[in-house]
């Protein structure tokens, strides 16, 4: 797509915006012709007004003008006033619309649309890209219309008192305009790359205000200080480049214009002092075409601010339509509650050009738990990950109750998995209603009943207000032991018939981690479970330990199967259930 082709489309699809607002754009387009053809209006009475009270002498019309511009300006500020408010609530409308749409359709991406974007670079686009195109917005609509019926009219009134001179004046329009062009294309691509930095600062905010306690630990505040000085400084240079550009807009266009002015006043005076125009007439023509140039120069900037926000809508747009690889096309089973029976066959599958699995065939009974062990780097989270369908897999096949998952659509396959990893992700809100994100029309009878289960009642109600109680940002306000069984809570409220544990243990104390044991053994009560653990201690009972070395299955198995073989399972158990120290990879399963 050429570049004028996808501005052009850019600017049609923000405009498509506006559309459900129309009621409002008609209203605002009404004001805004009586305000510009006011303009018009005005620059005309200038020559009888002139010629009546000086030339004439009438003192009746002398009385009259000065309750004229009251009653005239009062119109005029009416419908101004109108007009403003009814097109910036549009515009403001329209860019609410386009901030709930790019956060709808970015929140639906697929993991691997995650794994490529860095966090902090979405939230500036969030909110710095859409600033910037709700700067223009703002502008260009409700500039548009008032400086074009301004300017229309005053056309009409500079033509109709002398379009010689009028033809003239429209020989230097044109020259202001390659260079306002030239201008706005420097505008556009110095705002789209200061985007671009601004991005890089919020992926920086993201990451040292979540990581805030390593920093700390490891006394990296300078550090991270001083990258987002440079960072910033490189904002501030692409910002000056803007700033440059936006500034030289106007007074290039002045000089051009004066250029007119300049040829007019000569032209004028010179046909006024031979007699075939009259004072007031040049007076009137000047008046027009003094207030034409203005509606000109606004024009002029409203094009700048809108290759400034269309730097903007590009970078929000390009997101907003960034392919998803996992999509519903061919879904064409809606599963209610599977028995939960997984098969995996010949299943292989690489983020990049390695290979993480290889081959993995696996069949798990419903009800069945399965351990995924081995070293790490083997696949055990991306085995999980694939299960959940976050990525299709490069071949073979993965088949729930007998679908390949594939078929069947995401909404319904989400209804049958519920995680439970270390990350323990609680949201800023009071204990029931993390717990309810499992199932938003939970009772509270439910959510009480899933925290019991989960072993986290008798804290919940220790909490100043139970379970109303608001958790703060990112639930600091709790042990990790305490966010853990909150997450299990949930888990066990949203009650789906595979159940994936991807550490779920692993970061806590052996105190809590007794504790979330038996949550867990609740939760884990028939349902198929995967569990990946780094402590065998805790896979122990599983029905089927899967042991994955480099992507591939090198053992499968029950414990007692396992442990007598000579296999890495083995050497992994001896490894850990012994005092020697632990070393290397292996000791990390
Ligand atoms: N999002 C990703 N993009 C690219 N490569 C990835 C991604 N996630 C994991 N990998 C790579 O895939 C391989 C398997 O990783 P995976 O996390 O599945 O292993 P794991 O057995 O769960 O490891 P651990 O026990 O350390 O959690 C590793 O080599 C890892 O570097």
């Amino acid at each position: 797509m050429s570049s004028a082709v996808s501005q052009r489309h850019v600017l049609l699809r923000t405009l498509d915006y506006l559309r459900p607002y129309w009621g409002l754009l008609v209203v605002s387009a009404l004001c805004s012709m009586v305000v510009g053809a006011m303009d018009g209006a005005f620059a005309y009475l200038v020559e009888p007004v002139l010629k009546k009270i000086f030339a004439g002498k009438d003192t009746g019309i002398f009385l009259l003008v000065p309750i004229g511009i009251i009653a005239l300006f009062v119109l005029r500020g009416i419908c101004r006033f109108t007009y403003d408010t009814t097109i910036k609530l549009a515009g403001q409308k329209a860019i609410q619309d386009i901030r709930n749409d790019l956060y709808g359709s970015t929140i639906r991406k697929d993991m691997a649309f995650y794994n490529r974007q860095a966090t902090g670079e979405l939230m500036s686009r969030m909110t710095n890209d859409i600033g910037m195109m709700q700067d223009g917005m703002a502008n260009v609509v409700c500039g548009l219309f008032r400086d074009l019926i301004s300017f229309l009219s005053l056309l009409v009134v500079i033509f109709y008192r002398n379009w010689q001179l009028a033809i003239l004046c429209f020989i230097v329009l044109p020259v202001t305009i390659y260079p306002a062009q030239l201008i706005g294309k420097k505008i556009k691509n110095a705002a789209r790359r200061s985007l671009d930095v601004m991005g890089g600062i919020g992926s920086i905010l993201q990451e040292t205000f979540s990581g805030i306690k390593v920093i700390k630990a490891f006394g990296l505040e300078t550090r991270v200080i001083e990258r987002f000085r440079t960072e910033n400084l490189a904002f501030l240079n692409q910002y000056k480049r803007f700033i440059k550009y936006e500034s030289l807009a106007m007074p290039v266009s002045e000089m051009i214009i004066s250029l007119g002015i300049a040829a007019v006043v000569y032209l004028g005076g010179s046909q006024v002092l031979s007699g075939r125009m009259s004072a007031s007439e040049l007076f009137s023509f000047i008046a027009a075409m003094i207030m034409l140039f203005n509606p000109v120069k606004k024009l002029q900037g409203s094009w700048n601010v809108v290759q400034r926000s269309s730097g903007g809508a590009e970078r929000v747009f390009q997101l907003m339509d960034a392919q998803r690889l996992i999509v519903d096309k061919d879904a064409t089973v809606e599963l209610a509650r599977v028995s939960g029976r997984v098969e995996l066959h010949e299943v292989s599958f690489s983020y990049g050009d390695e290979p993480v699995l290889q081959n993995i065939s696996l069949s798990v009974e419903p009800g069945r738990m399965v351990a995924l062990v081995g070293p790490s780097g083997g696949g055990k989270s991306t085995l999980a990950a694939l299960l959940m369908r976050f990525y299709d897999v490069s071949s073979g096949a993965i088949l729930l109750d007998g679908h390949d998952l594939r078929a069947i659509s995401l909404e319904s396959l989400n209804r049958q998995f519920a995680l439970v990893d270390q990350e323990t992700t609680l949201f800023n809100d009071t204990i029931a209603n993390n717990i309810r994100y499992g199932w938003t029309d939970a009772s509270d009878a439910e959510v009480e009943a899933a925290a019991r289960a989960a072993f986290a009642h008798d804290f919940i109600l220790e909490l100043p207000e139970g379970y109303a109680t608001n958790i703060g940002d990112r639930g600091v306000r709790l042990s990790g032991g305490q966010r853990q069984r909150i997450c299990i809570a949930r888990a066990i409220l949203k009650n789906a018939p595979i159940l994936i544990l991807d550490e779920a243990t692993s970061a806590l104390d052996t105190e809590s981690e007794k504790m979330v044991q038996q949550a867990l053994d609740n939760l884990m009560l028939n349902r198929t479970t995967f569990v990946i653990a780094h402590r065998l201690s805790t896979v122990l009972h599983a029905d089927t330990i899967v042991v994955l070395e480099k992507g591939r299955i090198v053992e499968c198995g029950s414990h007692a199967d396992l442990v007598e073989g000579s296999g890495l399972y083995s050497r992994l158990h001896a490894l850990q259930f012994s005092d020697q120290p632990v070393k290397g990879d292996a000791a990390s399963a």
